[in-house]
């Protein structure tokens, strides 16, 4: 019998954009498997591992749309081979990097990637996981890298990749679980990501913190909290990182480059 495809954006019944998308390669395989985008080694971009030699993992679906997705294909339109997690495991293996970084997408959408953080646990591997922070799984994890969704990234119709705006509501709905980022904050060493574009978003950032400390006997600290600025281009990235630089030192959170964008710009596998 055929297994249905279990790329999930978060509708009940109503992944069949990301289903179809996908081409013949969208019915999931018997046994533990996940859709998986693009499979690399790099530096890590991003956050308090900055620079660290690191391989990915990049799963497709996602239960988000940000306007600003810089992972298209994960999100907006997803494409995938299925692999088998012994697949994914053998492919780590290959490369001579002892930390994991699983991304997306958004990786905790599928089952499989507890499974898959569980293995590579097991073998000793220190893994990241880059997620929005609206599910928190049962997985051992060494890094939650947590990017809670502002108000800037809602894709309204003019902002909107394919036009219509069509998820502008279900993805401001759903951006923010309180629940979700405070499972995470108490369950793993995490940090808190936010994508910042102009300085009208700290007043976001500022409350949303707030919420999370108000919620949490877990210490949420300053330097946990990362501002990253707003570009998948070197060109965008020019406009928007002196700004942010500024506003994380008025505010005294932490800055956080994107360097694979000054290093190779949006190509693949980088
Ligand atoms: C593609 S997302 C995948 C993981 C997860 N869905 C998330 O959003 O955290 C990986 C990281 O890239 C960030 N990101 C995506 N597009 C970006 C952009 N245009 N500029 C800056 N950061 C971006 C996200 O906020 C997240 O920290
Ligand atoms: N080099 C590099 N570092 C990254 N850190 C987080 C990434 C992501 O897409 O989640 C990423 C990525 O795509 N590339
Ligand atoms: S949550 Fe992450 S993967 Fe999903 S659309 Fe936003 S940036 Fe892209
Ligand atoms: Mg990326």
């Amino acid at each position: 019998m055929p297994v249905t495809d279990s790329i999930d954006d978060g509708d009940d019944g109503e992944d069949s954009d990301a289903t179809r998308a996908a081409g013949d390669d969208a019915t999931a395989p018997e046994g533990d498997a996940l859709p998986v985008n693009e499979l690399f080694e790099s530096l890590q971009g991003e956050g308090k591992l900055a620079g660290t030699p690191s391989v990915f993992v990049r799963t497709s679906g996602c239960n988000l749309r940000c306007w600003y997705c810089d992972s298209y294909h994960t999100s907006w339109e997803p494409t995938h081979a299925w692999m088998s997690l012994d697949d994914v495991v053998a492919e780590v293996e290959s490369f001579d990097a002892d930390h994991v970084v699983l991304t997306g997408g958004e990786p905790l959408v599928h089952d499989a990637s507890e499974t898959l953080l569980e293995r590579l646990a097991d073998r000793g591997y220190h893994t990241t996981v880059e997620t929005n922070g609206t599910i928190a799984p049962d997985a051992p994890m060494d890094l939650a890298s947590i990017s809670p969704k502002l108000a800037n990234s809602v894709p309204t119709r003019e902002r909107d990749p394919k036009g219509d705006g069509e998820w502008a509501d279900r993805h401001d709905d759903r951006r923010i679980d309180l629940d979700a980022l405070t499972a995470l904050v108490e369950s793993y060493d995490s940090q808190l990501k936010f994508v910042v574009s102009e300085a009208d978003d700290l007043a976001e950032v500022n409350a949303l913190v707030e919420r999370i400390r108000d919620a949490t006997t877990a210490t949420v600290r300053d330097a946990d909290v990362l501002l990253m600025p707003e570009g998948a281009t070197r060109e965008r990235l020019a406009e928007t990182r002196e700004r942010v630089a500024d506003l994380a030192l008025e505010h005294g959170y932490r800055y956080t480059p994107r360097l694979h964008v000054d290093l190779w710009n949006d190509a693949p596998e980088t």
